[in-house]
């Protein structure tokens, strides 16, 4: 493990002295310790800096709420979903024509989104939102196992070579910025628990659903876009808020570690790991990475045409109309995944399962 500046014991950061830990992203995650009610900070291996604090982090406090640790996209997160065909049977020109059809308009029908357990009020304002992918890092991408490493795990979980998945990651769209609106705080100060803590936790909640309602929405309509059968698998988040007692764990792009395998991603050039987290390492507030964390900013990623023309390290096509996001998403934005993965098992938290080639890859369809 490497030690942060700090001296303080709350503090810890799980990644090895080879990681790329900017300092920037340790002094963020140390300003977190002076706000109110902190008891415990986790730093993971994807831990890099944000706009406005720490992505990669999980921070445990005492009857505090603190709503701007999650930040805007309340419920972020990844869903996998398994289907039925495998990669040598897969036209991939076809698969490439049927997913650009992904940035059409989606949607639900307010009725729908009620009947799928979102509130009327919330579905007459954001059914269409439902099963549209959004912007920035957010993709829909069609997969497939590319390597078994734990054979009876991945016998268990259904896994055959060349089995084909998607994996989607995606939020709570327009709402979550709405509720983060709704719940004025003061920075560092946060939502008392027994309080104003709960109304935010209470829309902060609808928000979770319906992010997982968008992914599951966009899962269902790549399926049918390829005409595939598939079926739910996992279902991972990593930008939200839960409670034991009068403890409150936040987590900002960190994957929730207690909920079974998880799909960690590299980049739109590099393979997805499926993981089997352990929850229990002390320390690490039962999570782990949720990818491999931004290397470089975005900014900075401007003006890399290059970059973003380069082929795909792993083959795989990319369906992004935005040329400055593809700037900005280039493979080289990211962290190498690899070494992510590895850090995760050297401190216990995760073993490998199964690698995950991508195959297509959705960004947006829209300049
Ligand atoms: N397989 C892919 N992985 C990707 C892609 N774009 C980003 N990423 C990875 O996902 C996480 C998500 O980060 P978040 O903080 O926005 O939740 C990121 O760290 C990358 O490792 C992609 O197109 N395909
Ligand atoms: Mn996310």
């Amino acid at each position: 493990m490497i030690n942060s500046t700090s001296a303080d014991a709350r503090l810890r950061i799980f990644a090895s002295a080879s990681s790329w830990i900017e300092g920037a992203a340790v002094r963020q995650l140390e300003q977190v310790l002076g706000r109110r009610g902190v008891l415990a900070v986790a730093g993971m291996p994807d831990l890099h800096p944000g706009h406005k604090g720490p992505v990669g982090c999980a921070v445990l406090t005492e009857g505090i709420v603190h709503p701007d640790i999650v930040g805007t996209d309340i419920g972020c997160g990844m869903t996998a979903w398994l289907l039925d065909g495998v990669a040598r049977r897969l036209r991939v020109e076809k698969a490439v024509q049927a997913l650009s059809k992904l940035g059409d308009a989606g949607g639900l029908e307010p009725e729908d989104a009620v009947a799928a357990g979102i509130p009327a009020d919330v579905a007459a304002a954001h059914a269409e939102a439902l099963g549209t992918v959004g912007g920035g890092n957010h993709f829909v991408e069609l997969q497939a196992v590319h390597a078994m490493v734990d054979g009876e795990a991945c016998a268990a979980a259904g896994l055959e070579a060349g089995r084909l998945v998607l994996l989607v990651h995606s939020g709570s769209r327009g709402l979550g910025p709405e509720v983060l609106a709704r719940h004025p705080f003061v920075h560092g100060e946060g939502l008392a628990l027994e309080g104003a803590g709960r109304a935010y936790l209470a829309d902060h909640d609808v928000a979770l659903g319906f992010a997982r309602l968008n992914r599951a929405v966009l899962a269902e309509r790549a399926a049918d876009l390829i005409g595939q059968d598939g079926k739910p698998w996992l279902d991972v988040p990593h930008n939200h808020v839960t409670v034991a007692g009068d403890l409150v764990l936040h987590r900002k792009g960190a994957a929730q570690a207690d909920l079974g395998l998880v799909p960690v991603p590299g980049s739109r050039g590099a393979m997805t790991y499926v993981v089997a987290p352990d929850p229990d390492v002390p320390g690490a507030l039962r999570s782990l990475a949720h990818g491999a964390g931004r290397k470089r900013d975005r900014a900075s990623m401007h003006g890399r045409r290059r970059d973003a023309e380069r082929p795909n390290p792993v083959g795989n096509r990319v369906i992004c109309a935005d040329r400055k996001l593809a700037m900005e998403e280039a493979p080289g934005a990211y962290k190498d995944i690899a070494q992510v993965v590895a850090d995760l098992d050297a401190h216990g938290l995760a073993r490998v399962v199964a690698i995950l080639k991508p195959i297509v890859t959705f960004k947006t369809g829209r300049a």
